[in-house]
C-alpha cells in the first residue's frame, strides 16, 4: 500500500488476562494529521504505547515506513523516526527542563544534531527556553504539556504521537498548544492525535479512527467523520 507512514492491522494488546485492545486497524498517510478517537478506556493510550514499543504487542501488525516494527524496543522505534508525547508526561521531575530535553535526544545516532534540534525546540517553545534551569516538577500543566511534546521532537521524529495533550489544560493553552501543532504539521511532521475533545481533534485532523472498547469500528477523514450520524450522536451532542 501506498502513502502510509505507519499502518496497524488487527492490534490486539493484553494486560495478563485482560485485554487492552482487540482488534485495532488504522493508517496514518504520510504528511497527515490522524485523530485517533473515542471515550475513556477505549483503547488509545494502549495503542500509542504498542506502537512506541512500551507495551506488548500480542498480535497484529504494526509497520512504520513498511517495516514491521511490533516487538521491537522502544529506543529502536524512536530511532527510527516515531516519538510519543506521552498522556500525564512522565518527566523527570527532579530534573532540569534542559536535562528532560537532552533525554529525549538519547536514541539520535548523530550526536552534533542536538544543538540544533534545541534551539529548534527554544523556538518552539520560548517558555521552555525562559525556564531551562528550572525543575521540571516546578512546571505548570502547559509547560509540561510543552516539555514533554519537545523532549520527543528532540529525537527529530517523522511521527509524533500525542497522548491526550489538552488534557487538565485551560482552553488558553490548548488553542496554544494546538496551534503549534499546526505549525509543526505544515513543517511537514506527520501526526497522530489521541483526543477525546473530538471536537478539537476533528477540526485540525485529515483522517480519523474511532475506538471504541478496543476495536477501531470507524475510519474515515474527518469531515467525514464530523457529519457522520453515529459520531454526532455519541460523542458530538447532536441528536
Ligand atoms: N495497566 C493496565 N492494566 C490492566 N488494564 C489496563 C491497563 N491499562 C489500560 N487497561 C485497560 O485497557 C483498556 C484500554 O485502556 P486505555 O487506557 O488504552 O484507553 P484510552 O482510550 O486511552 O482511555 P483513557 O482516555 O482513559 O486513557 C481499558 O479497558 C483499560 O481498563
Amino acid at each position: 500500500m501506498s502513502g502510509a507512514l505507519l499502518r496497524i492491522e488487527h492490534l490486539e494488546v493484553r494486560y495478563g488476562d485482560l485485554i487492552g485492545v482487540s482488534d485495532v486497524s488504522l493508517e496514518v498517510p504520510e504528511g497527515s494529521v490522524v485523530a485517533l478517537l473515542g471515550s475513556n478506556g477505549g483503547g488509545k493510550t494502549t495503542t500509542l504505547n504498542a506502537i512506541a514499543g512500551l507495551i506488548p504487542v500480542h498480535s497484529g501488525s504494526i509497520s512504520f515506513r513498511d517495516e514491521e516494527i511490533a516487538g521491537q524496543k522502544a529506543f529502536a522505534i524512536v530511532r527510527k523516526g516515531l516519538a510519543l508525547s506521552p498522556e500525564g508526561w512522565r518527566l523527570f521531575v527532579q530534573q532540569s527542563v534542559e536535562n528532560n530535553l537532552m533525554l529525549g535526544a538519547t536514541p539520535l545516532h548523530d550526536k552534533s544534531r542536538q544543538a540544533t534540534l534545541l534551539e529548534r525546540v527554544y523556538e518552539i517553545f520560548p517558555r521552555l527556553k525562559e525556564r531551562r534551569n528550572q525543575r521540571a516538577g516546578t512546571m505548570s500543566g502547559g509547560e509540561r504539556q510543552m516539555l514533554a511534546v519537545g523532549r520527543a521532537l528532540m529525537s527529530d521524529p517523522k511521527l509524533l504521537m500525542l497522548d491526550e495533550p489538552s488534557l487538565g489544560l485551560a482552553p488558553a493553552v490548548v488553542e496554544s498548544m494546538y496551534e503549534t501543532f499546526g505549525r509543526l504539521h505544515r513543517e511537514g511532521l506527520t501526526i497522530l492525535l489521541a483526543e477525546q475533545s473530538i471536537e478539537l481533534a476533528l477540526e485540525v485532523s485529515d483522517f480519523a479512527t474511532v475506538l471504541q472498547v478496543g476495536k477501531s469500528v470507524l475510519s474515515g477523514t474527518a469531515a467525514a467523520l464530523a457529519e457522520d450520524p453515529q459520531v454526532q450522536k455519541a460523542y458530538l451532542g447532536v441528536d
